[in-house]
């Protein structure tokens, strides 16, 4: 099968041979190594002028997986995900899907560590203005807060294909909202709360989601953004974290992730490219 992402298209090739492209990017090589650990095989080194990455080749009728630690940070993501995606496009075998993966922070009760969250929005939580005026302060005082959009710029949030969220998430069993993309990792209640109140959605934070997903609709490639948590969105306590249940839950995820993107017919379903 190949997929024609230019077009929105799942088409046949006539060769019926070329498979599925998908790119991955962690943040990290551990959890690069973690989402590996779900396919068979020893992935190959594919240098790019920017990064490496690890090429999963497919099984019969599977998918190929090119997987990138692709840095901490919405920037260095961004940067990297989008070196990837231009190689591709310029080698002529473009990603027919993006996927932001790793782990992340959850919004307790609904998001414990060890759990998995699904990305339905991919928002950017602070790109924009810091404001006592419109949108704030709260009545405690908070300061208030205007989106980048409410400036006239760009965009906040990337909106990943609605029918493959809701088959990912039957398929791995994790909860879907909203996932926050942030510069600074919230370190208090107060934060938390605060995030809260302003995306009522929000399941997750990490550090990246955004940052790929700019890459991605630059591409007009679809993106997937998948966490699993491995500590609580809150007061900073290292002691509480639980990176290795989380990384886990990535490897397990990624195993039950990979029949859906490979079955996945973009025709019917909505993407923030459309
Ligand atoms: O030192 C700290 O207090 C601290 C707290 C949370 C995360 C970090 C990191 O350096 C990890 C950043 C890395 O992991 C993702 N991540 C994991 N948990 C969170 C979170 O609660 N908020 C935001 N990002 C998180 C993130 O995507 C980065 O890749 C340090």
């Amino acid at each position: 099968m190949e997929l024609h992402a230019q077009e929105g298209l799942l088409t046949t090739s006539p060769s019926g041979t070329a498979p599925p492209r998908v790119l991955v990017a962690t943040a990290v090589p551990v959890e690069r190594d973690a989402v590996a650990r779900a396919f068979d095989g020893t992935p190959s080194r594919v240098p790019l002028p920017a990064a490496t990455l690890a090429r999963l080749l497919p099984h019969p009728g599977g998918a190929e997986y090119d997987l990138l630690a692709a840095g901490v940070g919405p920037g260095l993501a961004a940067a990297s995900t989008a070196g990837a995606l231009t190689a591709a496009a310029l080698r002529g075998t473009p990603y027919d899907l993006v996927v932001s993966a790793g782990i992340g922070g959850g919004f307790l009760p609904d998001a414990p560590p060890a759990s998995l969250v699904l990305a339905e929005e991919i928002t950017a939580a602070d790109l924009g203005a810091e404001t006592d005026g419109a949108g704030g302060p709260g009545a405690d005082g908070t300061p208030g807060f205007l989106p980048v959009t409410d400036l006239g710029f760009g965009t906040v949030t990337h909106l990943p294909p609605a029918a493959l969220v809701r088959r990912a998430a039957e398929a791995t069993g994790a909860r879907t909202g909203t996932v926050l993309t942030v510069s600074t990792v919230t370190g208090t209640a107060r934060r938390a709360a605060e995030l809260r109140a302003r995306h009522p959605r929000a399941l997750a934070e990490a550090m990246e989601g955004f940052g790929v997903a700019e890459a991605a609709a630059a591409h007009r490639t679809p993106v997937l953004e998948i966490r699993a948590v491995s500590n609580p969105v809150g007061p900073r306590d290292r002691a509480a974290w639980r990176i290795g249940d989380a990384l886990a839950a990535l490897t397990v995820a990624f195993g039950k992730l990979a029949p859906v993107l490979e079955s996945w017919n973009p025709h019917d379903d909505r993407t923030d490219r459309d």
